[in-house]
């Protein structure tokens, strides 16, 4: 059965007579977006907290940023968690899944809604059309976004169609492994939203592995009909250059390697050597690659509900 494409655009009432006493959290990770944080917090805030109150939480956590983005976040309606300070004790880790975990650690919603700071074009009815599936229906655990997703160039013109590790990495995967979710047309979307009794039962990468890792765990645990799809029609956001999509490939392979069996017992670190043209002919550059993983959150000792 394919996966099911919902349309978004909802009528925000109804929505809010679905939503009952569901408590929604929207989670923001950002590292070093002071440009952009700020314009996906207070749209986010106005229309579903101000006009319509879908929202109960609206977090950031801000990801070792070294720029303004905190203080960016916080003028502009956020809460704000430097991922970092939030449960210290449970030992170091940088990445995008990183703050995603840690955000099960500051936030009580029973629905987690994702949203990525670096978005520069962007609707508020994003975050509606995640939420409406998860309102509505019991059987759906979690929703990705699909959109047109432009790749622009430096002037910010429409060169050709983004998601380079999406196509290249992500979907070739699923076609290999779990073709049942082939139809997912923007798997590693930034914009999904999750239940948290589904979400905290998974362990999570602590880098760009979170969201493939997350659909997969979601099927393996309830059925690919679990996961879902909504249509929201076109996202633009700041791109990477080559040499660091490398890494995030890398990170992407990974995290679905040891989900598919293979490579459970890998380190947790790999080492990716780009190369770069230099004086003295092309010069290695050696990165490496964070292939960790947090455990559950439901099993760290002090998780609200978790083991104690
Ligand atoms: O260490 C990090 C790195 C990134 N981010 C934030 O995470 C979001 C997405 O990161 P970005 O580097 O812009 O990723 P993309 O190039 O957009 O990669 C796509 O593919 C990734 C791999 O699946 C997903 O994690 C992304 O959400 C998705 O947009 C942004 O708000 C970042 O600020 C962090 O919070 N911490
Ligand atoms: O999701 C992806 O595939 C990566 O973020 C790369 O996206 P881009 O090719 O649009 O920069």
């Amino acid at each position: 059965m394919p996966v099911r494409t919902l349309a978004g655009g909802h009528d925000a009432q109804e929505l809010l007579a679905a939503k009952g006493d569901t408590v929604v959290t929207v989670v923001v990770p950002a590292r070093d977006e002071e440009a952009t944080v700020g314009d996906v917090v207070s749209g986010i805030r106005r229309a579903w907290v101000d006009r319509v109150p879908l929202v109960d939480e609206l977090v950031v956590l801000d990801s070792d940023s070294t720029d303004a983005t905190a203080a960016v976040a916080a003028a502009a309606g956020a809460t704000v968690h430097a991922a970092a300070d939030v449960r210290p004790d449970l030992g170091p880790a940088r990445g995008k899944g990183e703050a995603l975990w840690k955000s099960l650690h500051v936030t009580r919603g029973d629905v987690l809604v994702f949203v990525d700071a670096d978005l520069v074009e962007w609707d508020v009815g994003f975050v509606s059309g995640l939420l409406a599936p998860l309102l509505t229906d019991p059987t759906v655990a979690l929703v990705k976004a699909v959109y047109d997703r432009p790749l622009l160039d430096a002037a910010g013109h429409e060169a050709e169609t983004g998601g380079r590790v999406t196509e290249l990495v992500a979907r070739p995967l699923l076609a290999l492994h779990r073709p049942d979710l082939a139809g997912l047309v923007q798997p590693l979307a930034g914009e999904w939203a999750v239940r948290r009794s589904v979400f905290e039962r998974f362990s999570v990468p602590v880098g760009y592995g979170v969201e493939i890792a997350a659909v997969l765990d979601t099927a393996a645990a309830l059925g690919a009909d679990a996961v879902a799809q909504v249509d929201l029609g076109r996202r633009a956001h700041r791109h990477h250059r080559h040499d660091t999509l490398g890494p995030m490939a890398v990170q992407v392979l990974s995290a679905v390697e040891r989900r598919v069996g293979r490579a459970a017992e890998r380190p947790d670190t790999a080492v990716l050597v780009q190369y770069e043209r230099g004086p003295s002919g092309f010069e290695a550059r050696p990165r490496d690659v964070d292939l960790a993983e947090r455990p559950p959150a439901v099993s760290t000792p002090g998780y609200p509900g978790g083991a104690r």
